[in-house]
This record gives structure tokens, C-alpha cells and sequence, in this order.
């Protein structure tokens, strides 16, 4: 059963014009080893929190770098057509525009259970959240298309949609970026036409007078910067250099080559107060925004929109070895036609995308050593192949061989096709929402006396992450189950609610007037 809305009936949990206030119980355990026993000691802790979220929800605001790309002129596409409630004509009939894959959008929780039945509430109302049909969207691009043109280049939405959009596309237009051949694939300089022209510390100071002038035009109250532009390669990370923010600045005013665009906007969006996600695989931060966003309390969020095979795998193989079955290979192969494909030709490039797909096993194949000994681990192989006639339709071939009881062997072989920007384009927007939300959450513990917010390394996002950036201490957790039990727990929290356990021990047990059986 699906409820649309709720309130929290609860001593602990209080409704104000302004504020939802919960004070909440966390529990966890620690963990020592006692040296006499030579065992381990499991202590369940408890520790008193106090949440406070902002009830109003902000007109906001979103900025896309790499905004005429196929992700960013497909989200600005669904998010009119949705606006607009259009409808459009194909061979199979009549469609309407929805937001299927946005997991804010589109999936549910478990809220609770009436006479032994689950109820469950939209994701987007666990906590309010912004409306996607009221967001204004701008951004930067070096190519000088409109979003109708972006739109057409792109192929991925139909054509009559695509032609019913054209009088919401046609007047979109990039503002210029900053672009450094040295970072992406020389086969991207060719689109290379919207630049901002001088020394790097100029070119952030424009994306901050951009940031401002969105704001100032939209009217919007906040705005969330995303990067969906093209993968850079890794910029080899220098003491001196990106160490430190005070160095970073630094070679930044002398113009050091070895900062990347990626790094440049972030840091512009650090001084604006406005949060940066980096939808892509490359480090953009360096150790240098790292402390800028702590010392200025600025969200960031990253790395590389967990779309369609890395999801996939980080679920498949958390099953697996979940299950004590043991994966002894990972074949994962895909190719695609779209610009990313064609830029991830570059091996430095495609070394950024490698990694993110690769390391996303580490964790789970680390949460069993009766599977793997130390350092033991499944030969996984990563491969992306450009063929452009096959477009924005990704076609993924995985194949997974495992151990299984008594030397036996399982294989599993799959074969994904999909609209790359169909799936990252929902999870984009999931990305703006929860990171703006995020921004209005207040806790502390109960014994102080004033707020913080969230880490600014947003951990909860991982979800929607290849590379989940987590604050220093915090291990990193793919496993796609795990990462949204995680951030659907903690808004259970934030509204003073417990984790979902599934535990169902109050219908475990024999009830006394119960009959043992209940036919159904
Ligand atoms: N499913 C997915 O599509 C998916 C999943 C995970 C990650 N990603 C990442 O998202 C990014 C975008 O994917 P896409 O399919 O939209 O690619 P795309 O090539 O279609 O779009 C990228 C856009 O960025 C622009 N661009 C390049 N460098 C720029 C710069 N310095 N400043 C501003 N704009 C710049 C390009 O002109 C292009 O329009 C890629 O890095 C990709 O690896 C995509
Ligand atoms: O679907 P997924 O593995 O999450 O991620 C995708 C890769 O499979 C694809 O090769 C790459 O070009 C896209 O940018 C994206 O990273």
C-alpha cells in the first residue's frame, strides 16, 4: 500500500512552522579486543542525537557543467517535459513524461505496517524536498550550442518529443567554460568553441560572477553545480601544488598547468557558498578543496554517476559473496557511441573511468576473508570500446565466474543495453535534490549546545556514485544495498524514526490467541 504523506506521532519528534526537530537514539557497537579472554568484546553504545531540518523548501537553482552534453540537455529535456506535461507520438502510441530511475522520484520506503501489511510513502516525502518541475536549470559548455541543438546531436529522446521542445530549447544557450585540451581527449577540441579566454584565476572568477548572474536572473534562492562534463584524466596530485588549499590558490593565481578545469570550478563554487557534485571519474578533489570545503562548510559530492553496469555490479557481486559464493573473475566490457564514449578513447581519460568501475568490489570482496585472504581478490577486467553507430545506446556484456561448493563453478553472463543518459540523467537529478536537502539539515548531539550540519564530504550519496566521496575515518561502502539503507535510515533518523529492520519480531513470535496456522 502506498500513503502519500505522514507525520511522526512521537514525544520526541516536533512540527514547527519553520522546523521538523527529532531527538533521536542512535545505536551501534564497539568493538575491542579483550587481551585476558584473547577474544572480542562487542559493546552495544548509544549515543543521543538532535535533528532540526529547514521545512521550506528553497526556489533552487541548477548549473551544469557540460550542460549541452548528452546527460545534461537529456535532464534539461525530461525536466520541461514534465514541467509541461507533454505528451508525444510514437510507432507504440501516446506517451507521458515521467521520471522513472530518479530514486527520489520514483521509488518508495517502508513507512510502517497495518494489520500485518506494509505501507510504504514516496521516497521524495520522507523529507521535504524540492519539486522538480519548479527547478531552473543553466550551465556551461565549450560547445556554443542551444539545447535544441544539443538536444538533436544527442539522439536519445524521440523525435516528435524533441520537436515539441524546440520553443523551451531553441533561446538555452551554454555560457562558456573553461577548457583545457591537456585534461580531456584531443578529439574534444573540435566542440571547443565557448571558452572563457585567460589565466585560470580569471576563468574561476568568471564561473563566480556566473554562479551570481544565475542567481540574480533566476531569482533562485540556491543553486547546486554539477559536472557532467567530459572525464578528465587524473592531475597528478603535487605537494606544494593541490596539497594544501592555501598552496592551491596559490598555483592557481601563478597558473599552474596541473590544476584541472574540474578543480577550478569547484573551488569557484566553494567561494559562492554553492555545493559542487562531480558526476564524473576524475580526482577533482584534490587534497586542497578538501580543506577549502571543510574550513567553509560547502557540500561536495562525487564521484561518477553510478548508472547501469557498475550499479548492476556492485549488487551482483554483493550477492555473491553475501552468499559465500565466491566470484573468481569479472569480465566487464561495454561500448558506446555517445561523446564520452568517443572521449574515453584517450588511456589517461579512460584510466579515470577504469578505476571507478573497478574499485567499486573492494569493499564487499574486504567484508569476507573466509572467500578471499588478504590482499586476495577477482580478476576484474574493465574495457570501453567506441563504436559510434550504436549512439547513446551503451551496450554492456558482463561476465561473472564464481566458486561455488566442492570446486564447482557458476558463470553468469549479461547483457545490458540502454540510453547511457535515460539512466544518468534521473540520477542527476536525484543528486541536485538530496544534496539541497542535505543543506537544510541540522544535527548535533544531545548533550551540545548549537547545530552543524552533514560533513561536507557528502557520504550520502554514494548511492548514486561509482567513488563515493566519505568524510576522513569513514570506510567506503559500494555495495548498492548497503548505500541505500544507509541514506534512507538516516532520513528515518532525521524524522525520528528507526532503521527499517525487516525484522518483524512482533509477528515472529507465537502470539498466545493466535491460530497456529492462518491459511491464506
Ligand atoms: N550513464 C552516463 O551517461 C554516465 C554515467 C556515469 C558518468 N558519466 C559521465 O558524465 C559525463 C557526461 O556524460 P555525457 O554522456 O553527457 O557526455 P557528453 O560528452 O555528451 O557531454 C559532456 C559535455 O561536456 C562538455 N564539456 C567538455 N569539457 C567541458 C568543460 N571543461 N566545461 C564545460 N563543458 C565541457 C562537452 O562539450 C559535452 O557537451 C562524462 O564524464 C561521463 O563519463 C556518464
Ligand atoms: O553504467 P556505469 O558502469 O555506471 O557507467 C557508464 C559506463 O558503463 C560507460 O562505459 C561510461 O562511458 C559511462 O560514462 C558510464 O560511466
Amino acid at each position: 500500500m502506498l500513503i502519500d504523506h505522514f507525520e511522526v506521532s512521537s514525544p520526541n519528534v516536533k512540527y514547527t512552522a519553520d522546523y521538523i526537530e527529532s531527538s533521536y537514539n542512535y545505536q551501534d557497537t564497539k568493538l575491542y579486543k579483550n587481551a585476558e579472554k584473547n577474544t572480542w568484546l562487542v559493546e552495544p553504545i548509544e549515543r543521543g542525537f538532535v535533528f532540526r531540518t529547514h521545512r521550506k523548501v528553497p526556489k533552487l537553482g541548477i548549473m551544469l557543467i557540460g550542460w549541452g552534453g548528452n546527460n545534461g540537455s537529456t535532464l534539461t529535456a525530461g525536466l520541461i517535459a514534465n514541467r509541461e506535461n507533454m505528451k508525444w507520438e510514437t510507432k507504440d502510441g501516446f506517451h507521458s513524461p515521467n521520471y522513472w530511475g530518479s530514486l527520489t522520484q520514483s521509488s518508495t520506503c517502508q513507512i510502517g505496517k497495518l494489520n500485518g501489511q506494509d505501507y510504504h510513502v514516496p521516497f521524495k516525502n520522507i523529507l521535504p524536498m524540492v519539486e522538480p518541475n519548479d527547478l531552473q536549470i543553466d550551465g556551461w559548455d565549450i560547445s556554443s550550442l542551444s539545447l535544441e541543438k544539443c538536444v538533436q546531436r544527442a539522439r536519445v529522446l524521440d523525435l516528435d518529443l524533441q520537436q515539441q521542445l524546440v520553443p523551451y530549447l531553441k533561446d538555452l544557450r551554454p555560457r562558456p567554460s573553461i577548457f583545457d585540451p591537456g585534461f580531456v581527449a584531443a578529439n574534444q577540441k573540435e566542440r571547443a568553441d565557448n571558452i572563457i579566454e585567460g589565466e585560470k584565476q580569471n576563468q574561476m572568477e568568471q564561473i563566480r560572477a556566473d554562479i551570481r548572474d544565475f542567481k540574480e536572473k533566476s531569482g533562485v534562492e540556491k543553486v547546486v553545480v554539477m559536472w557532467t562534463a567530459n572525464t578528465e584524466r587524473y592531475c597528478k596530485v603535487e605537494v606544494g601544488i593541490h596539497d594544501t588549499e592555501k598552496n592551491l590558490r596559490a598555483a592557481i593565481r601563478a597558473g599552474n598547468p596541473e590544476i584541472s578545469p574540474s578543480t577550478l570550478y569547484a573551488l569557484a563554487c566553494l567561494d559562492e557558498d554553492v555545493p559542487f557534485i562531480n558526476g564524473s571519474p576524475q580526482n577533482t578533489f584534490v587534497p586542497g578543496v578538501l580543506e577549502a570545503a571543510c574550513r567553509l562548510r560547502v557540500l561536495i559530492g562525487g564521484d561518477d554517476f553510478k548508472t547501469g553496469q557498475t550499479k548492476m555490479k556492485s549488487v551482483l557481486v554483493d550477492f555473491l559473496i553475501g552468499a559465500g559464493i565466491k566470484p573468481l573473475s569479472i569480465a566487464s566490457y561495454n561500448h558506446l557511441g555517445n561523446n564520452d564514449g568517443k572521449n574515453l578513447m584517450e588511456p589517461g581519460v579512460f584510466r579515470s573511468k577504469e578505476i571507478s568501475k573497478s574499485n567499486v568490489v573492494d569493499d564487499i570482496v574486504a567484508s569476507n576473508r573466509i572467500l578471499y585472504k588478504e590482499g586476495e581478490s577477482p580478476n576484474h577486467v574493465v574495457v570501453i570500446k567506441y563504436v559510434p553507430s550504436v549512439d547513446d545506446s551503451k551496450r554492456a556484456m558482463d561476465e561473472y565466474v564464481s566458486e561455488i561448493f566442492m570446486n564447482g563453478r557458476n558463470t553468469i553472463s549479461m547483457h545490458n543495453t540502454c540510453e547511457d543518459s535515460l539512466l544518468a540523467a534521473p540520477l542527476i537529478l536525484d543528486l541536485c535534490l538530496i544534496t539541497e536537502l542535505l543543506s537544510r539539515i541540522e544535527l548535533k548531539y544531545d548533550d551540545e549546545e548549537s547545530f552543524r550540519n552533514f560533513h561536507p564530504c557528502a557520504a550520502l550519496l554514494s548511492y548514486l556514485t561509482k567513488s563515493p566521496l566519505v568524510p576522513p575515518g569513514m570506510s567506503v561502502t559500494n555495495a548498492l544495498y548497503k548505500q541505500r539503507a544507509m541514506l534512507e535510515n538516516v532520513f528515518r533518523a532525521v524524522v525520528g524514526l528507526a532503521p527499517v529492520s525487516h525484522m518483524n519480531l512482533d509477528l515472529l513470535i507465537e502470539q498466545s490467541n493466535q491460530a497456529i496456522y492462518s491459511p491464506k
